[in-house]
């Protein structure tokens, strides 16, 4: 890959207690070892955020773990070929603080200067058939409203029928309650995931840069 071509991949995550972390931080390796320029940025907490009883430990070790990842941009968007948006399922939608960063896109994004952008999303949640896919289909929504290209992961590829994956839509974690319990299955389906953000983000910006699309 030249580095005229070599995609710009934004990888934007809000996690709470360290699953989407996890996901994002193996799209972040794998979208790089492509030879990607690769931004990890980090959706911050709300000032309310909510911590459910018994996950005391788990965010306040995650609060630790992402201090030194830069909080996510506008800029961050624009400057990308290629986004992926990491969240967690929160009662079958994305996560507040996840929403509120797409509200505050509306400067780049109604300009339409998101448009030429290949965007996917992953996600983790508790429960098997917790919400998973509805928290991705409702992020694609905005994704739709910027007017980008929406790559889903399909059933396109061996990783993505293991045990653990199977969500089209995107990476889609089940913790079954545990912090930290994300499989290998799904860390191998988002590595997947971004490399295929990455070849549609190249086609992009090859055409974009060149001026031939
Ligand atoms: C307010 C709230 C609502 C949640 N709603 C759901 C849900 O609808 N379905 C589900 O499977 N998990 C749900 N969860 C669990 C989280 O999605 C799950 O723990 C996820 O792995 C958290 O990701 P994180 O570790 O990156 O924060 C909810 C958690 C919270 C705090």
């Amino acid at each position: 890959m030249t580095s005229m071509t070599a995609p710009r991949i934004t990888i934007a995550f809000y996690s709470s207690t360290g699953n989407v972390l996890r996901l994002a931080e193996a799209a972040a390796e794998a979208a790089a070892k492509t030879g990607a320029e690769v931004r990890l940025r980090r959706i911050p907490d709300l000032t309310a955020d909510t911590v459910v009883p018994g996950t005391e430990d788990a965010v306040a070790a995650r609060r630790e773990a992402v201090q030194d990842i830069p909080v996510a941009t506008n800029d961050d968007l624009v400057w990308a070929d290629g986004i992926l948006l990491g969240t967690p399922v929160r009662f079958g939608l994305p996560a507040a603080p996840v929403s509120v960063f797409v509200d505050a896109t509306a400067p780049v994004s109604i300009p339409g200067l998101l448009a030429d952008k290949v965007v996917s999303a992953f996600t983790s949640g508790s429960a098997p058939h917790g919400g998973q896919e509805t928290a991705l289909l409702s992020l694609y929504n905005a994704v739709c409203h910027w007017g980008s290209f929406v790559v889903a992961n399909g059933s396109t590829d061996p990783v993505l029928f293991r045990e653990e994956n199977g969500n089209p839509y995107g990476t889609s974690n089940v913790t079954r309650n545990r912090p930290g319990n994300v499989h290998e299955d799904n860390i191998a389906a988002v590595e997947f995931q971004a490399r295929k953000v990455v070849r549609a983000a190249a086609i992009v910006a090859r055409g974009v840069r060149t001026g031939t699309a």
